[in-house]
């Protein structure tokens, strides 16, 4: 089952072509969005909470069709983070938007509400536009989160947070995620939250997908060998190899076919003086090297 499908959906903005864009994000799952700035992951996010308006194609909520109609049923199942945050809450208090919340989202549930908002230390009776960036941000998760939805949208959601609320969210995050079938999809720049929240990592490059893979899957697809430098004209050639680089003493290769590269390695007998996992960021940029 599909927490969102994509079909053949594109945006066309005055400087970028999202799309077309045929995606299926499993529920049950996080899936991480990753792409350059500009790269079109909130004006995703906000077609799949039908803010923004595809010019072509069609995209689901489960069997849901989001579109420009009036029933708004199936948006209290999604807790939307926006990237920016809505200027029209400025003047209100966490209590008081809380109290709009509470009359609009049938799930509302004052007890996480106020759980969150001790253990954050938001101060519920200041008003948003007089809190800091990060408290700001904070206040903002606790109100999707206490309407308790089944799929979380999230635009760059750990924006201006300190460590240590970071961490907080972190384990917020993955407690959202143990709680029964529920489904995150969350747009970031931030290597560490890939890493420990995602199963499944899209990039997205110029409104292209480059890519949509498990993230376990995309690690075992890349290493990085270092060999003596004495080895380096034999390795010139080696299929698979995404990148080289050589100093005075050894040879780094970055390679994404491993069983080709290495049954070169055995028929030429060479060994790798160390063999690594290839951080994210390096696979991204490898990733969206030469997408158009
Ligand atoms: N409301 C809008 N109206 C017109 N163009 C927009 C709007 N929002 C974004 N764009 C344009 O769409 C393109 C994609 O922007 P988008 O914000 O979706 O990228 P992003 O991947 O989320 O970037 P970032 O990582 O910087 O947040 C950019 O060229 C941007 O200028």
């Amino acid at each position: 089952m599909n927490a969102y499908t994509l079909e053949a959906v594109e945006k066309h903005r005055e400087h970028l072509r999202v799309g077309p864009l045929n995606v299926e994000f499993p529920s049950g799952c996080v899936t991480a969005i990753v792409g350059v700035n500009g790269s079109g992951k909130s004006t995703m996010l906000s077609m799949m909470i039908g803010l923004a308006h595809p010019n072509q194609g069609n995209i689901y909520f489960g069997q849901q069709r989001v579109d420009a109609d009036h029933d708004y049923e199936w948006k209290q199942r999604i807790g939307y983070l926006p990237e920016q945050p809505n200027s029209e809450d400025d003047y209100k208090t966490p209590d008081q938007l809380a109290t709009v919340y509470a009359y609009w989202y049938k799930n509302w549930d004052w007890q996480v509400y106020q759980s969150m908002m001790a253990k954050y230390e938001i101060p519920p009776k200041t008003r948003l536009n007089k809190m800091s960036k990060g408290m700001r941000r904070k206040c903002e998760l606790i109100m999707i989160l206490s309407y308790r939805p089944d799929v979380l949208l999230l635009d760059e959601p750990s924006s201006g947070l300190d460590p240590v609320s970071w961490r907080y969210v972190m384990e917020d995050l993955q407690k959202f995620m143990d709680d029964g079938d529920r489904t995150i999809i969350i747009a970031t720049h931030i290597i560490d939250e890939v890493r420990r929240l995602a199963d499944y990592i899209m990039f997205l490059h110029r409104g292209q997908l480059v890519q949509f893979v498990e993230k376990d899957e995309l690690f075992d697809a890349w290493k990085e060998y270092w060999f003596n430098i004495s080895e380096a004209a034999q390795l010139k050639g080696a299929p698979g190899v995404k990148d080289t680089l050589q100093d005075g003493v050894g040879v780094r290769l970055i390679v994404n076919d491993i069983p080709q590269f290495e049954d070169y390695l055995q028929r030429h007998n060479i060994q790798p003086i160390r063999v690594q996992t290839v951080p994210l960021d390096e696979i991204m940029l490898q990733s969206i090297k030469g997408v158009k």
